[in-house]
């Protein structure tokens, strides 16, 4: 300081000067780096944005106190007070400065953590036209050009500096900070607004709000509008052609006593002149880029924070998660009495599987697997639930999920209603004899978790073909109705493609079950008609609403209904992996991964859990197994072949031989090895391959097999041995020689000496009376035949000559005949197992051979 102050007249020594000069440029250096002090040419295009806190100081000029001796001019502003100049933004130098000042500050401050006012009544607006690209960001809308812009501006300082000021305006991420930048007042501007500048001045730095006006003080063109200079700022006064720097608040750049009192730094200053067009560009682009980026909610947002509130919630008085943020208000819904079931759509694309993984992740973070179990169905081609299930080399699953089921089949839907169906039962009873009417305290006396499933694109599962199925809708009433006080909820969730739209409304007897309504873009029909809060939803936005899509007033403030901003998963898909293998890794010793039913998948005999224990010797008896059941659990598909069962497995249609094929070696994988006698027949054409296929598989297992053709098989049907007779092609079989009626007695038979059948055909044909339904028929042909006993008249069970029918492919007509009532056909890839004893039809996906058989 004493050095400076000894410019004039020129030093004696230029040489100190010099060292001076040097020492604040690189005191410069470590105070204002990058952005804050390097000159602004285009060279500063490729210096990256954002710095590691708020900049506290920032360079306005170059000080020369010689013609050879420069340093940066250095100010403090952010964090400690305010800047002013003494001439407005008319005069191009202070235009540059302005300009200059506040691109520094935008592109080092941490994206987002500094907002901008501005007011510039002079050129109206056109000074900060390089920042617009900032006012979609919310960074910094467009200038006030006036008074009444310049009064709004200072209210919302105002706000944002009053004590009361609700700590949520503020961000959550960052502290932030507003810079309210005054390039030229409107002309006339009144006193009183002057006042307030004065007195934000005052109060702002504590609350993070900074001042950089130039004109001030305005011109003293009445008593009135004098103005003092503000408080705690920095001024610059206007030379030709430099400037000079005041002090800035709070401290002094000369030392003040030792000569003369402090008036600044004493050099002339050149101020920074405005920055390049393209630096402009750059910055304020990326900028914006990235405060979208952050200010998408993320699904961080909806987890617990921290790894001590994972699973620590309590479900008793309902389930709880945080689906979006309103603004900054995280918006929570929640499944319990009131609201226990939602009903969400969009179109395709609009974001259903991403808000659907938010609310599955958030629930399974926020509750143990003990206290919430799930299920999850896709009825559609789709992928929503992939998420929680192992792919690729990940082998984790979610421990809450008991079945996933993918392009799932109507029967298994409706297979999965009839499971939470008979679980409602089940906690209705308890709850009964508890004497409890909710579900906390049904809880407090029995561990139990609450259910939640999940039917994505649910409309399959009601549309039988063309028509609505009543069944399946009176199922899912039922079920929505009675699992309300127990713990159980469903979330349909609809593919928006109908138009017009089916009527979601409040009257319906199975929507009225679901008070919470989520829209998302072009999922508007599950609001009330009247209700058009969801026209014209962006992506990646949904409206809530918990009063079954009820509207209101427009312009109104609606308690029951918000528009939230829900963050996308898969942008961050390692992210997602990692909480899927946390929470994975907190699961139980024995906790037993979901059930996956992929209903566009194969079911191989040689992945099934069934076939596996047996063929590692660990099976209860003998058993040909035929599929999955296509129910929850996809339990194997198993006819008991035991000596005390009188079993017979006749396999019919067109596409029936593999299954044929399937159960006669999963039925010899349950025999020791050797034990098992096979007698295997080739009767039609095309079926020789197959045939002697398997007798070679039967024999390298060193069972005891027999190839023969027709007229082979006519000398093994009457012998004593015990044994298995696989047949294929059995109406391939001449009428002469095999006739019904010796059939017939023959299956009567055959299980007294231990001999079983296993048979495809084609059709049932002249089979159909045998196989059939009408034991009458059946006993009518034993009776003319080898007058064998008969059963009692109309007792199915007794009177049945064929234990079990696998029916694949056959027309509507033929199933109802064989099985004595009407039935869904199986479509392409299922099958109806009969079991003729306990008279049960069960739909099956039937096993496939494996490749290298076929
Ligand atoms: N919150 C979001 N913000 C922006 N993009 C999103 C958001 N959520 C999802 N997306 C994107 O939108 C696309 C569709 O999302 P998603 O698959 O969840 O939609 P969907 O409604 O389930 O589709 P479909 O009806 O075809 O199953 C994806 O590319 C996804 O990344």
């Amino acid at each position: 300081a004493t050095t400076l102050d000894a410019t004039q007249p020129a030093p004696a020594d230029q040489r100190e000067q010099h060292e001076l000069a040097e020492r604040l440029r690189a005191a410069a250096a470590a105070l204002v780096p990058g952005w804050l002090g390097a000159p602004l040419g285009a060279q500063a295009v490729d210096t990256p944005l954002g710095g590691p806190g708020l900049p506290g100081f920032v360079r306005v000029g170059i000080a020369q106190p010689l013609d050879d001796a420069r340093f940066p001019a250095v100010v403090p502003l952010l964090g400690t007070g305010h800047l002013t100049i003494d001439a407005d933004a008319r005069d191009p130098r202070v235009s540059g400065l302005v300009r200059a000042v506040l691109l520094r500050l935008l592109a080092a401050a941490p994206a987002g953590s500094l907002l901008v006012r501005a007011v510039d009544a002079a050129t109206a607006g056109r000074l900060f036209a390089p920042f617009a690209p900032l006012a979609d960001a919310g960074l910094m809308p467009p200038p006030a050009t006036d008074r009444a812009g310049l009064r709004a501006i200072l209210t919302e300082a105002e706000q944002w500096v009053r004590p009361a000021r609700p700590h949520s305006d503020r961000g959550r991420r960052h502290e932030r900070t507003l810079l309210l930048v005054i390039a030229s007042l409107p002309e006339l501007t009144e006193s009183a607004d002057l006042v307030r500048i004065g007195a934000l001045a005052q109060h702002g730095p504590a609350a993070g709000l900074h001042l950089m006006i130039a004109g001030w003080p305005p011109p003293p063109l009445t008593a009135e509008t004098t103005q003092p200079p503000l408080a705690d700022s920095t001024m610059i006064a206007l030379r030709n052609p430099y400037a000079l720097v005041g002090d800035p608040p709070g401290a002094s750049f000369g030392s003040p006593g030792e000569h003369l009192p402090s008036t600044g730094l004493n050099s002339p200053v050149f101020l920074d002149e405005d920055p390049p067009a393209q630096l402009f560009q750059r910055v304020c682009q990326e900028l914006a880029a990235r405060v979208n980026a952050n200010s998408r909610p993320h699904l961080a947002d909806l987890l617990p924070e921290g790894a001590d509130g994972l699973w620590t919630a309590d479900p008793a008085e309902g389930l709880v998660t945080t689906v979006g943020r309103d603004g900054e208000i995280p918006v929570t819904l929640r499944f319990n009495e009131l609201t226990p079931h939602w009903l969400v759509s969009g179109r395709p694309g609009a974001g259903k599987s991403a808000f659907l993984v938010n609310v599955i992740y958030g629930l399974c973070a926020h509750y143990s697997p003990d206290d919430l179990m799930l299920y999850l169905l896709d009825f559609a081609e789709g992928s929503s639930f992939e998420e929680v299930v192992p792919a690729g080399h990940d082998p984790s699953w979610l421990p809450h999920a008991r079945v996933v089921g993918m392009e799932c089949d109507r029967e298994y839907g409706l297979a999965v209603l009839d499971e939470l169906d008979a679980e409602v039962t089940r906690r209705a009873a308890l709850a009964e004899s508890a004497g409890v009417t909710r579900f906390a305290d049904l809880r407090a006396r029995h561990r139990m978790p609450r259910i939640l499933c999940v039917l994505d694109s649910f409309r399959f599962l009601l549309d039988a073909e063309d028509d609505a199925d009543p069944q399946a809708r009176r199922r899912l009433e039922s079920l929505a109705r009675r699992s309300r006080p127990y713990g159980v909820h469903l979330v349909l969730v609809n593919r928006a493609v109908s138009d017009p739209a089916p009527g979601y409304g409040q009257r319906d007897s199975v929507y009225a079950q679901f008070p919470v309504r989520v829209a998302l873009p072009g999922g508007g029909e599950v609001l009330e008609p009247t209700n058009d809060a969801a026209a014209g939803l962006p992506m990646g936005s949904a409206v809530v609403n918990t009063a079954g899509g009820l509207g209101g007033p427009r312009g109104a403030t609606r308690g029951h209904e918000r528009v939230v901003q829900f963050p996308d998963p898969q942008v961050d898909p390692g992210a997602l992996a990692a909480l899927r293998q946390r929470l994975w890794q907190a699961r139980a010793a024995d906790a037993l991964p979901p059930t996956i039913f992929v209903g566009y998948a194969e079911q191989a005999l040689t992945e099934d859990p069934g076939y596996l224990a047996a063929a590692a010797g660990l099976s209860a008896g003998p058993a040909a197994l035929v599929g999955r059941v296509l129910a929850p659990a996809l339990e194997t598909a198993a006819i008991s072949f035991d000596k005390s069962s009188a079993r017979h497995l006749v396999v019919l249609g067109p596409a029936g031989a593999d299954v044929l094929d399937v159960a006669a070696r999963s039925l010899a994988a349950h025999l020791p090895s050797g034990a098992g006698r096979f007698v295997v027949a080739s009767l039609a054409p095309g079926t020789v391959g197959p045939a002697s296929r398997l007798a070679a598989d039967l024999t390298s297992e060193r069972h005891e097999v027999l190839m023969v053709d027709a007229t082979g098989l006519d000398r093994v049907l009457d012998q004593e041995e015990p044994g298995y007779l696989v047949l294929f092609g059995l109406d391939g079989l001449a009428p002469t020689a095999l006739p019904t009626d010796r059939l017939a007695v023959l299956l009567r038979e055959w299980p007294n000496r231990g001999v079983h059948l296993l048979a495809w055909a084609e059709r049932p044909g002249r089979l159909a009376g045998v196989l059939g339904v009408e034991p009458a028929t059946a006993q009518g042909a034993i009776d003319s035949g080898g007058g064998g006993a008969t059963g009692p008249a109309g007792d199915r069970a007794a009177g049945a000559l064929v234990s079990d029918l696998v029916l694949l492919g056959l027309p509507e007509a033929e199933l109802a005949g064989l099985l004595g009532r009407p039935v869904v056909r199986p479509r392409r890839g299922r099958a109806l197992w009969h079991d003729r004893r306990a008279d049960r039809t069960t739909m099956i996906v039937p096993f496939v051979l494996p490749e290298v058989l076929r």
